[in-house]
């Protein structure tokens, strides 16, 4: 049985997520579930049961997951090593069938599963569902060379969106889960950030909000201090200066198009903390960065 102080903070707390439950009534929010958020299995479970409230409640979360450590894990099972250029990783025909066994099956159908366990519909999908996420190979640049490309294999950029399947699913009770894998004209797979996919999608369904969630407390400066806001200058200088790096890179260029683009608000979180998605939608405790248009 519970005691009077218990149950009146809890009354407590549910009336103080009522305003912001109205404020995204209806409204798109756009999650990224980092590969390296997706280790505890108790976190796992927060975070399934997080989404299905805010579905719940009358929002629509769109999730789009990662898979880096995973596809990692079975790269190294098979004596194969990940190699990455400026955050996207070098993708030859080999990795590829591993990105999608990985990302397409695993991964995706572990995420579906949790949620659903949680009291959810979700549905699992990848680009090639629908034909929705059209692709063509990205060439990155050479930073010592600047009139030279670097062809990094079956690495996709995204061409077009086609929003409408999500939306269908969106109307309906379900909840999208999508594996960042895209097709070109001639049907062949490519390897897209996830990041990238979600930032994406967030612009093009006119999302309210983004939450990038990762594995670190958010943006950190050079000794480690977390970050609260970043402008597009302060972003800029951080690139400069060495202090983003690594998955970080695509994660932040994506943050920022999106934002741009005129989500609303873009969050890059911890996902480590225990229902990190619910304090940062529903609570006014600022976690993690949030990332400015301006
Ligand atoms: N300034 C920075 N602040 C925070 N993380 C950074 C920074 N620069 C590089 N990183 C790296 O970026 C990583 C997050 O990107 P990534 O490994 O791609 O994670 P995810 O799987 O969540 O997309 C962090 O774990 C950290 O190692
Ligand atoms: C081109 C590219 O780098 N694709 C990523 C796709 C998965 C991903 O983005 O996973 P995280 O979000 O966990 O980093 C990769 O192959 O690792």
């Amino acid at each position: 049985m519970l005691n009077d102080t218990t149950s009146a903070q809890k009354a407590q707390t549910l009336a103080e997520a009522l305003p912001y439950i109205k404020r995204f009534f209806d409204k798109t929010i756009v999650i990224k579930y980092g590969g390296n958020a997706m280790t505890d299995p108790h976190l796992k479970e927060c975070f399934a049961s997080d989404v299905v409230l805010l579905k719940l409640v009358g929002m629509n979360p769109v999730v789009v997951h990662g898979g880096g450590p995973q596809i990692n894990e079975l790269l190294d099972r098979l004596g194969k090593k990940g190699e990455f250029i400026q955050g996207m990783r070098v993708t030859d025909e080999e990795t590829m069938d591993i990105v999608e066994m990985v990302l397409g099956g695993q991964v995706n159908k572990e995420i579906v599963n949790l949620i659903n366990r949680n009291g959810g519909k979700a549905v699992g999908l990848t680009g090639q569902d629908g034909n929705f996420i059209h692709a063509h190979k990205l060439m990155i640049p050479n930073k010592d060379k600047p009139d030279e490309m670097i062809d990094i294999g079956q690495v996709g950029e995204i061409s077009g969106i086609d929003p409408s399947l999500i939306q269908f699913l969106d109307s309906g009770d379900f909840i999208p889960v999508i594996a960042p894998i895209g097709v070109g004209t001639e049907g062949e797979t490519y390897n897209i950030n996830a990041d990238v996919v979600a930032g994406k999608l967030a612009e093009i369904l006119g999302a309210e909000k983004l939450i990038l969630l990762t594995n670190t407390p958010g943006v950190l400066d050079k000794e480690g201090n977390l970050l609260t806001g970043l402008t597009p200058k302060q972003i800029d200088d951080l690139v400069a200066d060495g202090t983003l790096s690594g998955g970080m890179l695509p994660k932040i260029s994506s943050a920022l198009d999106a934002a741009r683009s005129g989500v609303k608000s873009v969050h890059i979180i911890d996902g480590r903390v225990e229902h990190a998605l619910l304090l940062e939608v529903l609570t006014d405790e600022g976690v993690g960065t949030l990332i400015k248009a301006k």
